[in-house]
């Protein structure tokens, strides 16, 4: 996570509504196309529905101190924790007691306003976004269809021992994404997720809850969950089979957060019918990863590079070739291995990572549905026409479950980085053998805005617009709130092929647009932090618990970002504020005038500060990007020249 030099930071403007729609007829008709986009109302917010469940990290974690030795894993007799202070100092990267989490829609239940109401009075208004898409009603048989089936061809898979192309050092192969049947995915999450719930709470006791209200009625809510525990049991019997159907008769009951008072280790056997059906997250996890087994990240990584006989550890024997460590930030370490990129993020271990607490299986299950949800903007795969596309977040090609310690080809390469960039993370040589990681495999976004020297205006502009554009648009297909946009999650990549009146196209509410690029290309990554709205839940993070991200200095743009976003959230984490984006693009406007790049003029720099001035108006990017900075940047796709998308 990426540090910014002091400098006076800027209050949130108080929510109001959008005004000043400077975009007067952005070329050929823009006008017209903003107009209808404003007047659909905001178009895309998720279906709300009634709320059945939701986890909270133990309040417990927040009283221990920053950067306290966890002596847990000693206790378990995990190899790897340290008495020793963590490196990890910065205020902004320790995150011990962030927990994801997540709030379940039950079917059939009617879209909800979102309100807390023991906030509701100060809280900016919900956008009156609304998707297409609804949940619940009949049973939707495709899904279960591709449910079975992939169940079926895990069965199958479980039965070979060669799950996906690994294993030979030789092989080298260029790997495509794999396509993967979210719904389904979204579907068995859900169930594992109710069968949790229900197996904590005695089926008499269930069966005679009443039905009540989905909104909350009061703020129980904050200590009404628990910590969810490990999944590990899952490792002998990575798969139980579920059986979806009839399960909405089931959980229909449960639609009250009041409810959810999970006071003990859930006992699977109380509601043998659901709780046989879920998968446990980690069973979950592997079945995404179309995995039967955690394989090494030596495996891994093979598949992504070419095979190189100077590559070869003391005992001769071989190593992935062409693994380099592009960046690290709190929970991952970044390399790149052929033309991906690997993230490799421990989890689920009890030693302290980084002076971190690693993330629960849950937690990366969940950031794994985050992805492939973003992934789902991408308009390149054959789908048919969406109504909100975009290419800015950076494409998730795969994930591998992996286990055992750091490769040594990963250790070599973790090194030469730290000879030459001083790493702030803990070096990764003393991972235990049952040490997991998740290894999000993604595009190659170029280099982080922090390392990045932009050339002139142009680029600043064409940067500028990508992002706005593409949180627009996640903000109307899921209401996608980045929440922790610096500059070490913004990547860019120049592509001097690129003419310049090249343009990247996307899709904001059925209408077609495009950005011009100045050959630049923009990707938004890291969504620890970000919110989501899949349309089956909602996934947040609970910043609430962790008091010290909004302690950063003053006048830090970034930490003072962090500070707007609790007041324009006040710290009610679950709910859409998609202005938090808008502060994040007020922090961007910051840095790229902070960064003074030689080429731009005193006009320049007025047209930013104007710009940034303007920005504190507007209640979400979609908002923003209406405003006349973005005129001569966003085209119709009429006017457009040929685009990338
Ligand atoms: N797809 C990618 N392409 C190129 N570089 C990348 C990519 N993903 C990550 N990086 C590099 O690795 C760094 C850390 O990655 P990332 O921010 O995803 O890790 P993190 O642990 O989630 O960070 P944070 O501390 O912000 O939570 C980035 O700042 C960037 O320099």
């Amino acid at each position: 996570m990426a540090r910014e030099a002091a400098a006076p930071g800027r209050t949130a403007g108080k929510a109001s509504a959008p005004s000043g729609h400077h975009h007067a007829g952005a070329r050929g008709g823009g006008g017209d196309l903003w107009s209808e986009i404003m007047a659909s109302g905001g178009g895309g917010g998720a279906a709300r529905i009634g709320v059945v469940y939701g986890r909270r990290r133990a309040a417990q974690e927040a009283s221990r101190p920053r950067g306290a030795v966890d002596v847990r894993g000693v206790a378990a007799g995990e190899k790897r924790a340290s008495f020793e202070p963590s490196k990890r100092t910065s205020w902004n990267r320790s995150l011990s007691i962030r927990g994801r989490e997540s709030i379940l829609f039950a079917p059939g239940t009617k879209i909800q306003p979102q309100q807390n109401p023991c906030r509701a009075q100060k809280r900016p208004p919900k956008p009156g976004n609304r998707v297409k898409r609804t949940f619940g009603g009949p049973p939707d048989l495709k899904k279960e269809k591709a449910y079975f089936e992939e169940v079926d061809a895990f069965e199958l898979m479980e039965e070979s021992p060669s799950p996906k192309n690994f294993g030979t050092w030789a092989r080298g192969m260029e790997q495509n994404y794999i396509v993967h049947d979210l719904s389904a995915i979204l579907e068995r999450w859900k169930i594992s997720k109710l069968a949790k719930f229900a197996a904590s709470r005695p089926l008499f006791d269930i069966m005679e809850t009443p039905v009540v209200p989905s909104v909350r009625s009061d703020c129980s809510l904050h200590d009404s969950h628990r910590t969810p525990e490990k999944d590990r049991g899952s490792r002998t019997n990575p798969m139980r089979r579920t059986i979806p159907s009839g399960l909405s008769d089931k959980t229909s009951i449960f639609t009250s957060f009041s409810e959810l008072k999970i006071k003990e280790e859930p006992d699977d056997s109380s509601i043998p019918s659901l709780s046989a059906e879920a998968m446990t997250a980690f069973a979950q996890l592997l079945l995404v990863c179309n995995q039967s087994a955690p394989i090494t990240l030596a495996e891994a990584f093979s598949t992504y590079c070419l095979y190189s006989s100077f590559n070869e550890d003391v005992h001769g024997n071989s190593t992935p070739g062409s693994i380099v460590k592009l960046g690290e930030g709190t929970f991952g370490e970044a390399f790149r291995a052929g033309s991906t990129v690997c993230k490799v993020v421990p989890f689920d271990g009890t030693s302290l990572v980084n002076g971190e607490t690693q993330k629960k299986t849950e937690e990366v299950l969940e950031e794994v549905l985050l992805c492939l949800t973003l992934n789902n903007l991408r308009a390149d795969r054959g789908d048919n026409v969406k109504e909100n596309s975009c290419h800015g977040f950076i494409e998730t090609k795969d994930f591998w479950v992996c286990q055992g310690p750091y490769d040594p080809s990963l250790i070599c390469a973790w090194e030469d980085w730290d000879a030459k960039c001083c790493s702030e993370n803990d070096h990764p040589n003393d991972f235990s053998n049952e040490q997991c990681y998740i290894v999000f495999v993604q595009a190659d976004g170029g280099r982080d805005l922090e390392k990045f020297a932009l050339i002139d205006y142009n680029e600043a502009c064409s940067l500028l617009v990508q992002v706005t554009a593409a949180l627009a648009v996640a903000e109307s297909a899921c209401e996608f709130e980045h929440r922790d946009l610096h500059w070490g999650n913004i990547l860019l990549d120049r592509d001097e092929t690129q003419d310049k009146n090249h343009t990247m196209g996307f899709t904001l509410q059925g209408k077609n647009m495009c950005t011009r690029t100045f050959g630049l290309n923009v990707s938004i990554i890291d969504f620890t932090l970000s919110r989501i709205n899949t349309g089956d839940a909602i996934l947040f993070l609970d910043l609430s618990t962790d008091p010290a991200l909004f302690e950063g200095p003053k006048r830090d743009k970034q930490a003072e970002t962090y500070r707007k976003m609790k007041q324009i959230t006040n710290d009610y984490w679950e709910g859409s504020f998609p202005k938090t984006n808008v502060v994040w693009l007020i922090y961007l406007v910051d840095i790229v005038l902070q960064k003074r790049y030689s080429t731009f003029t005193s006009k320049d720099d007025r047209e930013l500060r104007a710009f940034k001035k303007r920005l504190a108006k507007y209640d979400s990017a979609k908002d923003c990007l209406t405003d006349s900075f973005f005129c001569d940047l966003l085209l119709s796709d009429e006017d457009a020249q040929p685009s990338t998308a």
